[in-house]
């Protein structure tokens, strides 16, 4: 049996009804007459034997009943709650169906609806009030593990805080980490930390099962994500632990804390910037442009947007461009217009991507004061425009219109999550730009005819990259996350892009051949974190064989 777990772990033998409620053991149905014997299962299971195909059939029947996405998601939670081979496997047949109802976006709404959708508990609870207690709870994980997603539910994709609700990313997260990286389901552990919430309707909701108090900041939080972290550590010396949708400040304080103290990294600013820069790369190379003649306008300031213009300056750099003139590509606007030189209400984050004030002079703006996104798309002519805002509707029609006056096939990232929070829609881009536009979206959408042409819309989410970022880190043993690694991940991702051979195809592979794609991008973050001397040296063939050992596979 290939469940990842060491054979130490195995000693420990599970028999009936706790073997059947193991989902990391149980096979259910498809338990031999022999293993029946064995392990104490007789007349605990009814008496045909299935195959796993068998029970994949049946599986996937049970998911077509339920019409409600949610209910799909419930149904789907609860299979990996009881088989998590017969999951993976089920899902690994239907990934396209069933990734955007296990993931983005229907996870946002599982977490909206957590404390209401409520089965069973499902990877680590810590709250505020146990704050002391982080080593016993840490303890009270029985196995060894490789991979941490955490979360504090402050800002769930562009949902805001769902406070203990959050959890439900976490869960989405290692889903895709074991789906698309082939990480071992055993290997993974999902945690929240209830620091309360800012949510009032969840507090004012009687089913709320969180710590049902506004939330914990300023030292008394950065005390208790230092206790977290000296915890993990302890328990876990070795393992991946990766940040997931916190509020923006805290998000880039933590990572520019911990980031040499172990093995972590920020998903929502380093991920994104990753699968973000690779598509961007893509886009142009398909179009027979370069990088370094490209104007950049990002709207969104936060974590995601800084992470990716910072990458793509940095990527531009690499190439020999000098910094100011790198930074005068971009044109990054947040929520009081664009970021230059002139503002003294920057931090210094923010300064890196401000435009130098000089190059406004002659431009003719609107307004007065600040310098607004209609301002920058009529004046900086840009060929590329990101949105990582979270608002709907944020690409108004009027502006993008305005960009197609001035580049042939304006690209166009709408990258805010979920589907319901995404900048613009590709039918309405693809109609004001007369089907010129080259989009890629944070979320999944369905093809768009336009006129009579079929416009495959790649999904540009970090679920390209960190599943594959986990691979590479796991198979090279990698003991740092570095800049370096992110950057090889990009180049890795834009290779695979089927853009490159045929312009008018999507700018990303297909989900049905992920694993490759990961194993991949895995093979090149190995490379970089051996070249960055965070991780042992082998040979690329070493690495390859590696990766293939790390794979976990959903069989019996
Ligand atoms: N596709 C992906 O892989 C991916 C990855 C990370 C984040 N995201 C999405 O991006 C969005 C933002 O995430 P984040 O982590 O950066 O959040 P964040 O809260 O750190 O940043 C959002 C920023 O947008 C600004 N903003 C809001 N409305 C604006 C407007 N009209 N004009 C200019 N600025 C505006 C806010 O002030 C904030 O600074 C979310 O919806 C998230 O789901 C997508
Ligand atoms: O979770 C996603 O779909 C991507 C990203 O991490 C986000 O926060 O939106
Ligand atoms: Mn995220």
């Amino acid at each position: 049996m290939n469940t990842g777990r060491t054979t130490e772990e195995f000693s420990i033998e599970k028999r009936g009804t706790l073997l059947v409620e193991d989902p990391l053991l149980n096979k259910g149905t498809a338990f031999t007459t022999e293993e029946r014997i064995q392990h104490g299962l007789l007349g605990l299971l009814p008496p045909h034997v299935d195959t796993l195909e068998e029970q994949v059939e049946r599986a996937y029947e049970a998911f077509c009943d339920f019409k409600e996405p949610i209910n799909k998601h419930i149904y789907l939670r609860q299979l990996q709650d009881e088989n998590e081979t017969l999951f993976y496997r089920l899902m690994l047949g239907h990934i396209t169906e069933m990734m955007p109802i296990v993931y983005t976006p229907i996870v946002g709404l599982a977490c909206e609806r957590f404390s209401h959708i409520y089965r069973r508990p499902r990877g680590i609870f810590i709250s505020y009030p146990e704050r002391d207690s982080m080593d016993a709870i840490l303890e009270n994980v029985e196995r060894d593990i490789d991979v941490i997603v955490v979360t504090d539910g402050e800002r769930i994709l562009g949902l805001g805080d769902q406070g203990v609700g959050g959890m439900g990313i976490p869960i989405g997260k290692l889903s895709l980490y074991t789906l698309c990286g082939g990480v071992a389901p055993a290997k993974t552990l999902p945690i929240v930390l209830d620091l309360g919430t800012n949510n009032q309707e969840r507090l004012d909701d009687p089913r709320y099962i969180g710590w049902r108090e506004n939330r914990i900041k300023g030292e008394e939080y950065d005390e208790f994500i230092d206790l977290f972290v000296t915890a993990v550590k302890k328990r876990f010396p070795h393992v991946l632990l990766q940040w997931e949708d916190f509020a923006s400040v805290d998000a880039e304080r933590i990572i520019d804390r911990y980031r040499d103290d172990l093995c972590t990294f920020n998903d929502d600013i380093q991920g994104t910037a990753a699968v973000t820069t690779g598509t961007i790369l893509a886009a142009i190379a398909a179009g027979g442009g370069e990088l370094k003649d490209q104007n950049i306008v990002m709207l969104g300031a936060g974590s995601a947007g800084v992470g990716i213009c910072l990458q793509l300056k940095q990527t531009m750099m690499a190439a020999g461009m000098s910094e100011p003139e790198a930074r005068s590509h971009f044109y990054v606007i947040d929520r009081d217009g664009l970021l230059h030189s002139g503002r003294t209400d920057l931090d210094e984050l923010h300064q890196q991507l401000a435009q130098p004030a000089e190059n406004l002079k002659n431009w003719d703006c609107d307004t007065t004061g600040a310098i607004s996104f209609a301002d920058v798309v009529r004046n900086g002519k840009p060929g590329v425009l990101i949105g990582a805002t979270g608002q709907a509707g944020a690409f108004s029609e009027p502006i993008i219109r305005e960009m197609a006056a001035h580049v042939e096939h304006p690209v166009i990232f709408p990258l805010s999550n979920p589907t319901s929070r995404a900048e613009a829609t590709p039918a309405d881009l693809l109609e004001w730009t007369h089907g010129k536009a080259v989009i890629a979206t944070g979320s999944p959408f369905d093809p768009v005819d336009h006129n009579g042409v079929t416009h495959t819309i790649a999904q540009c989410n970090n679920s390209y990259i960190f599943p594959a970022m986990g691979l590479g880190i796991l198979a090279s043993r990698s003991r740092r996350v570095t800049d370096a690694m992110f950057i090889a991940a990009a180049e890795a991702l834009k290779e695979t892009s089927p853009a490159l051979k045929d312009r008018t195809a999507s700018l990303l592979p297909s989900l049905t051949i992920i694993r490759d794609v990961s194993r991949k991008i895995a093979h090149a973050v190995a490379l970089a974190a051996i070249a960055d001397g965070v991780a042992d040296s082998i040979t690329e063939a070493e690495i390859d064989q590696r990766i293939e050992e790390t794979m976990w596979q959903p069989e019996y």
